[in-house]
């Protein structure tokens, strides 16, 4: 597998240290559009996972969401798609960028924005992830996780499997694709073992590796001094 940078290697986000990144950095980084974990394209691994973890005409649910071009692919499929995102750009460019109308509110109760869909089923809350629960967002058949858990601080990774085991149903799937590395850069993003997720998430999801293959020579890994790196697709099931 991966290989060792020399020196300091800085990560996607100019930093050095790998310290947590709060509201205010991540909307910095999108005004600033420093967004290279973004993909143009739908992500071809919930292609070809699809029917795995998805039910007809099901909640989705997409973590940390940001603009992903997979939210649109999932309400085209006929799903009900949820997501968080701390940043306004995000959104908005999100619904530009897919020519869809939408309607922004805020909650009655608790501080997020809502920003919904008109004429297709996607909804975003623009809040922090880690506040959100299934009182304010319903429960959800289905999770898509790309560049999620795998963003969150090490020091965070507990407290994110206590979201998501409070949002999903008692028989929802979830996918989730991770990177790993061995590296000395500090993310995000994190690289990520199946011991990460076992000892966080596997406290309420039972774990399965559908694929892993090795990826080399993309910006990313230019830009981080990491010579390749392994995409983990897993599938958990609830315990
Ligand atoms: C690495 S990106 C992944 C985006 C998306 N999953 C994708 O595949 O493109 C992480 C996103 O989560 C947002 N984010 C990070 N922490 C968050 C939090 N605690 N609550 C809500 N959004 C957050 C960031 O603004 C960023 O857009």
């Amino acid at each position: 597998m991966a290989c060792y940078a020399e020196g300091e290697v800085t990560n996607i986000y100019g930093n050095q240290e790998s310290a947590v990144m709060g509201e205010e950095e991540w909307t910095s980084r999108w005004e600033k559009r420093q967004i290279g974990f973004h993909r143009p394209t739908v992500d071809m691994d919930l292609v070809e996972h699809k029917e795995k973890f998805l039910k007809p005409n099901c909640r989705v649910f997409i973590p940390l969401c940001g603009k992903a071009v997979d939210i649109d692919f999932l309400a085209d499929e006929g799903h009900d798609v949820v997501g968080t995102e701390f940043s306004e750009t995000a959104i908005k460019d999100f619904f530009h960028e897919h020519s869809i109308k939408y309607e922004r509110s805020q909650h009655p109760t608790a501080p997020y924005e809502i920003f919904k869909g008109t004429d297709k089923k996607i909804t975003i809350y623009k809040g922090d992830f880690f506040e959100i629960n299934s009182t304010i967002l319903g429960k959800f058949d289905a999770v898509w996780d790309r560049a999620s858990f795998g963003s969150v601080h090490p020091s965070l990774q507990l407290k994110y499997a206590d979201v998501m085991n409070n949002l999903v149903n008692s028989d929802g799937k979830y996918l989730l694709s991770t990177f790993q590395w061995e590296s000395s850069f500090s993310g995000p993003p994190f690289s990520i073992s199946q011991d990460d997720i076992e000892a966080a998430l596997g406290r309420y999801f039972n774990s399965v590796l559908l694929e892993t293959y090795e990826v080399r020579g993309t910006a990313l890994l230019k830009r981080t001094g990491v010579q390749s790196q392994l995409i983990n697709v897993s599938l958990l099931t609830r315990k």
